[in-house]
C-alpha cells in the first residue's frame, strides 16, 4: 500500500494507521470526511477484512458512507448509534490548543454533530495543517440557501463589528453552480487571515439567522495524531497533557510497511 505514495500521502497514511490502532471490536466509530479520513477508513476496512475487527461506523458524509461500505465497514446512522466511542477525522488547520478549522470538503455540519456525540474526538493530520493562529485557511460556514446573500451581508457586518481582520466572504462554487452540502445548504468561505478569538467568533456566527454551523471546532478535539512523510507520528493528548512519538518504517520491497516502534 505504501510503496508509491507521495510524501503527503505517506504522512496522512501513517497518521491514519496509528489512529486505527485505537479502534477495537465492539466500538461505534465516527468516520470523518476528506483525503486524510479516507486513509483511516481504508485502514479500518483492512482490519475488518484481515483481522476480524467488528465495528459500526457512523459516516460524516455520503462520500465517506460509500467508501466505508466499499471497504466492508458496517455503516449505521447517528440516531441508531446514539453515542459513539470515538470519532476520527481530518482538519484543515489545528492550533496548539487543538482547536480546529474544518469544512474544506463541505462536511463540517455532520462532522461537528458526530464529533460532539463521541466520547473522544481524534484528529489525524500532517504537519502542514499546524498554525500559530487559526484563520489562514478560509473559514467555512454552512448557510441555508434561502436568502443566502442577505446572510452573507449580515455575516460580513458582524465581522466588521468584531474588528476581525479581513471581512470578505465568498460563496463556494461547484463549477458554475453553488456548492450544495449533504444537508442541501451552501457554504460561505470567510477570508479572515487571523482569528484572534475563535471561541467568540464561533458563538457569534451561529447566532446569525441563516447560519447553520461554522467550521471552528473549539474544545472538541481530544487527541491529535500528526503524521510525517518519513514515517514519524506524534500523538498529542490534550486531556492527559501527554505527547508520544512513534516511528513507522516504509519497506523497499513492495507495498508493505511495518511499525518499527511503539
Ligand atoms: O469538510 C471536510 C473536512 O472537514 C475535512 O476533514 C477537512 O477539510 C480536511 O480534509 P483533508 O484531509 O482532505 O485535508
Amino acid at each position: 500500500m505504501s510503496s508509491d505514495l507521495s510524501p503527503i500521502d505517506r504522512a496522512k497514511f501513517v497518521a491514519a494507521k496509528r489512529a486505527a490502532s485505537y479502534v477495537h471490536s465492539g466500538m461505534k466509530v465516527g468516520l470523518g470526511t476528506g483525503s486524510t479520513a479516507a486513509w483511516l477508513v481504508r485502514c479500518l476496512g483492512e482490519m475488518v477484512r484481515d483481522e476480524g475487527l467488528r465495528i459500526q461506523g457512523v459516516p460524516t458524509s455520503t462520500r465517506t458512507a460509500q467508501l466505508a461500505r466499499d471497504v466492508g465497514i458496517e455503516v449505521i446512522s447517528l440516531d441508531e448509534a446514539k453515542w459513539l466511542d470515538l470519532t476520527i477525522d481530518g482538519a484543515d488547520e489545528y492550533d496548539v490548543d487543538l482547536n480546529l478549522i474544518k469544512g474544506g470538503g463541505g462536511a463540517l455540519l455532520q462532522e461537528k454533530i458526530v464529533a460532539t456525540a463521541s466520547d473522544q474526538m481524534m484528529v489525524i493530520a500532517d504537519i502542514s495543517k499546524q498554525v500559530g493562529m487559526l484563520g489562514a485557511f478560509p473559514l467555512p460556514i454552512e448557510v441555508i440557501p434561502f436568502g443566502w446573500q442577505t446572510t452573507k451581508t449580515l455575516v460580513e457586518e458582524t465581522l466588521i463589528s468584531l474588528d476581525v481582520l479581513g471581512t470578505s466572504s465568498t460563496l463556494r462554487m461547484n463549477g458554475d453552480t453553488p456548492f450544495v452540502t449533504d444537508e442541501g445548504n451552501h457554504i460561505l468561505d470567510l477570508h479572515l487571515n487571523r482569528i484572534g478569538n475563535a471561541r467568540q467568533l464561533s458563538l457569534v456566527l451561529n447566532q446569525i439567522p441563516g447560519v447553520v454551523e461554522n467550521g471552528l471546532f473549539i474544545d472538541i478535539c481530544d487527541v491529535l495524531v500528526i503524521g510525517s512523510a518519513d514515517g514519524k507520528v506524534e500523538v498529542r493528548d490534550i486531556n492527559k497533557g501527554s505527547t508520544e512519538e512513534i516511528q513507522f518504517d516504509f519497506l523497499d520491497d513492495g507495498n508493505i510497511f511495518i511499525e518499527a516502534a511503539d
